[in-house]
């Protein structure tokens, strides 16, 4: 939906994030694990039962460059057009429909290397979305690739094979307008910055950060999002079980945008900040599911209480993100 329109009002909703093991080589194990643990997560017991789903990139292939042209899929999604699930030729996107479908339940279907449609040279790291129909809604290619060179420690460069994205997306359900980006794309803060202001509450990104960056920045990023922009903020990442190659650093989370009616409350002690603060949720390094329940009041509590979407001042800096549309 494009962001002209107003978004839906924030209502009380439960994410689950789904931090995913057995990442192998072999496809055709991949997806069945991954569908397992789609219905693992929706059939929650002891909790309140998600209404949105997580899944974290690149989960149906090795994350690595070399691998990204024998596992991309076509998927051949134009926004605003109808597309048809039952002739799709990507077999993840069938299996993400059909388990949002068999579910009931939104679904953010992490991150797959799609290959262009109608450039078959050229290839993404995409992000798709369903309805709890089954619908493929939305999808959002990384528009940020991950190109980075720490001597000695980490050197990846996603460039060498994956192309960038060139639209920002979010979507609506009916408890929330989602903004929608992909690892990388969280290092840029204009980007959940033009979601916020475009009406989005809740800002989510499949991700997968390593034994380098991770430790460094993971739970910073979600912070700085969230609290810059006073919206919830979450990354689902991959859990850290491969053997060889890419170690992903786990800890997927939900951040919430500060919660000035209990401030008071939390600063009683730092414990008491750490279990009941503004991190909401958040894994460990294996597979697990995790979840965290969206309250609203939360949202309103951070915006009327440090209400700096009102108090902007365009007249003193140029606003870089006032004109931006969401477009696909
Ligand atoms: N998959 C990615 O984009 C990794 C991003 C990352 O680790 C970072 O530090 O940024």
């Amino acid at each position: 939906m494009a962001a002209s329109t107003e978004p839906p009002s924030l209502k009380p909703f439960t994410i689950a994030l789904v931090q995913l093991g057995q990442v192998t080589s072999d496809k055709s194990k991949n997806l069945p694990h991954a569908r397992e643990m789609i219905l693992k997560a929706a059939s929650r017991e002891g909790g309140r039962k998600p209404d949105l789903i997580v899944l974290p990139e690149c989960f149906n292939s090795p994350y690595g460059v070399m691998h990204f042209l024998l596992y991309a899929e076509t998927i051949g999604f134009t926004s605003g057009q109808p597309y048809d699930i039952k002739t799709s030729q990507s077999e993840t996107v069938k299996m993400l429909s059909g388990a949002a479908k068999e579910t009931g339940i939104w679904l953010i279907g992490g991150s797959i290397p799609e290959r262009d449609a109608s450039d078959g040279s050229k290839l993404y790291n995409t992000c798709t979305v369903y309805s709890p129909q089954g619908e493929l809604v939305t999808i959002h290619r990384k528009i940020h690739l991950f190109d980075i060179d720490i001597p000695g420690k980490i050197t990846f460069k996603e460039s060498e094979t994956l192309t960038g994205g060139s639209t920002m997306n979010m979507f609506d359900t009916p408890f929330a307008r989602i903004g929608l980006g992909i690892c990388y794309d969280v290092r840029f803060p204009e980007l959940a910055m033009i979601a916020a202001r475009s009406g989005c509450q809740v800002i989510i990104y499949p991700a997968a950060f390593n034994m380098i960056t991770g430790p460094l920045h993971w739970e910073t990023l979600h912070r700085a999002r969230a609290v810059d922009n006073q919206a919830f903020m979450s990354m689902c990442s991959p859990a850290r079980d491969s053997v060889e190659g890419y170690q992903a650093y786990g800890h997927s989370m939900v951040v919430d945008p500060m919660q000035v009616s209990s401030l008071s409350h939390r600063l009683c002690s730092k414990e008491s900040m750490n279990r009941r603060g503004t991190v909401l949720t958040q894994a460990g390094h294996l597979e697990e599911v995790v979840y965290a329940d969206i309250d609203p009041a939360t949202f309103h509590s951070a915006r009327t209480g440090i209400p700096v979407t009102t108090q902007r001042r365009f007249d003193v800096y140029p606003d870089v993100s006032r004109e931006a549309r969401a477009v696909m």
